[in-house]
């Protein structure tokens, strides 16, 4: 099918066709980029479809949405917290009116499941129904006592300014929601640069943001696939922009936050994990099971907290193993819009090879294949396919030890105590997230304080929502997303004396 048909076909998938955007946002117009240049979006469903050609942009067209970040700026900066939770909420009532349709677009660039996809919309309706409550709370300024009786302070929230959002393929829509939220709760203006493996949803959004009646300005949309060094470069550069907010690797966050050094930006740092997961003997099988499985194969795998280390105590591996296996079974894979599918396809042919190189590595290292084809599949021509797999007796020499695998791939290692388990999954450069599995909550209590991680899972495979503060240590970054704590990366804090003597 041609790129031409497929944008015909595409657009015509939604029930409102004009949210099937493929042009870049600079305040009220949409436009190719300065480049002339595009790049392609192909469904990760079948590896070959064009499902959109998109502009390739470059520096100037980054100059061009930082220019009307800053224009808008200065009126929507003025804007109450009142007018700004009020619209947040207009807007999170139209990103739900139009759930099919961003569903489909987050599809057809991801390949999710349409289950997963829905979930992510809803998720990241979350953030915009959470900010529009935090506007007015966090914008909350306080008195303070003085020392001097001819004094008199308080401090004010201010809006930063111009605020830079870079977003992950993975969950395009929640991701892009987790950062412009805050940010307009606050009263800033966005440039967002969308992964370019998954700009639809983000550039649909951006449609939604002027319906709900924001000033043009307040959103702006760059995209690249190829020019991102360019691009990302110009925008860590640029002294008009204050803040860049990160979703994406520690490989990335590092040259984010080298480039941005020079204007000594403020930064969040969202980067990557290795979480690992613990059950201990005592744990409940069946919440294991469904925990394990929830944080692995949760978007195919293709989370930053999906569980990438399976700890499992001696004294329950082989019951674990057992029950996993003939869970795992029942997950199927294939094309997202198959209600009878479970597990999409990975984002690229490289996310597979990753898988694949993972594997083969492992078992060269001396892992067991409990599960899955054997040899490892190479990427095939029918989609970024990579199936469930299950090794055991992973080892830290293995790269799927320190590595984030990104995919389908269950590795699992046993120990004995407590404190082995600790000293395994502490041993990373990284600390997102952790999952727990006990009954015992003396166990809990003294292991979840120990886990260095900035999230924690007890009993549970998902520990995220948008009340709960997002976000990791060590080089998994810094920063914390959602809950109350976020709308403060998006403000600064002003104290006022006045001498009234
Ligand atoms: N902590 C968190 O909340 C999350 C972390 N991640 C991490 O992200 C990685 C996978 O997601 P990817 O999108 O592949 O990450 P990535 O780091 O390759 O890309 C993330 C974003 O940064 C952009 N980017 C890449 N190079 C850049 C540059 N030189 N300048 C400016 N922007 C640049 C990409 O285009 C994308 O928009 C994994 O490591 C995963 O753990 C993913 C999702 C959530
Ligand atoms: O992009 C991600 O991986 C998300 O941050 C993970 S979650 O918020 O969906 O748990």
């Amino acid at each position: 099918m041609s790129a031409t048909n497929g944008h015909t076909s595409e657009g015509s998938r939604l029930k409102d066709p004009s949210l099937f955007n493929t042009k870049i946002v600079v305040g009220s117009r949409r436009l190719d980029s300065h480049s002339n240049k595009t790049f392609d979006v192909v469904y990760p469903g079948d590896g070959k479809t064009v499902i959109a050609t998109i502009p390739e942009c470059n520096a100037q067209d980054v100059n061009d949405a930082v220019a009307s970040c800053r224009e808008t700026f200065a009126t929507f900066s003025q804007t109450t917290a009142r007018q700004r939770s009020d619209m947040l909420r207009k807007l999170n009532d139209l990103t739900l009116a139009n759930i099919d349709d961003l569903a489909t677009l987050i599809v057809r660039e991801n390949g999710k499941t349409r289950a997963e996809a829905v979930a992510e919309v809803k998720y990241a309706s979350s953030f915009l129904a959470w900010f529009a409550n935090m506007a007015e709370i966090g914008a909350q300024g306080e008195t303070i006592a003085a020392a001097n009786p001819n004094m008199r302070i308080h401090t004010m929230r201010q809006p930063i300014g111009v605020v830079a959002c870079l977003l992950p393929w993975n969950l395009p829509l929640a991701m892009a929601t987790r950062k412009i939220g805050p940010a307009l709760a606050a009263g800033c203006t966005c440039i967002v640069k969308p992964a370019g493996e998954t700009p639809l949803s983000t550039l649909a959004f951006a449609e939604l943001v002027k319906r709900a009646g924001y000033p043009d300005g307040c959103v702006n949309v760059v995209t690249t696939l190829d020019n991102v060094a360019e691009v990302g470069k110009a925008i860590c550069e640029h002294k008009h922009v204050r803040k860049v907010s990160l979703t994406g690797s520690t490989r990335v966050g590092k040259l984010i936050a080298s480039q941005s050094a020079g204007t000594l930006k403020k930064l969040s740092m969202e980067l990557g994990g290795n979480s690992p997961v613990i059950v201990m003997n005592d744990a409940n099988l069946d919440k294991a099971i469904e925990g394990v499985l929830m944080a692995k194969l949760r978007t195919s795998g293709q989370t930053c907290v999906a569980a990438n280390r399976i700890l499992v105590q001696n004294g329950i591996h082989d019951k674990f193993l057992a029950a996993l296996k003939e869970k795992i079974a029942t997950y199927k894979q294939g094309d997202g819009e198959d209600d009878s599918v479970k597990l999409g396809p990975l984002i690229t042919a490289r996310a597979v090879e990753k898988c694949r190189a993972h594997v083969e590595d492992a078992l060269s290292h001396g892992a067991t294949l409990a599960y899955g084809p054997s040899p490892p599949p190479t990427p095939s021509s029918g989609g970024f396919f990579y199936p469930p797999t299950i090794l055991t007796n992973l080892t830290s020499s293995m790269l799927i030890s320190s590595e984030e695998t990104f995919g389908p791939v269950v590795a699992i290692r046993r120990f004995e105590t407590e404190e082995e388990a600790l000293e395994i999954a502490n041993d990373s450069d990284v600390g997102l997230g952790a999952y727990l599995f006990t009954t015992d909550l003396r166990i809990a209590a003294r292991m979840t304080a120990k886990i260095e991680t900035g999230m924690v899972g007890v009993n549970t495979g998902m520990l995220s929502a948008c009340e709960s503060p997002f976000g990791g240590v060590k080089e998994s970054g810094f920063g914390r997303e959602g809950s109350k704590w976020g709308m403060e990366e998006y403000q600064i804090i002003k104290a006022v004396t006045t001498d009234i003597s």
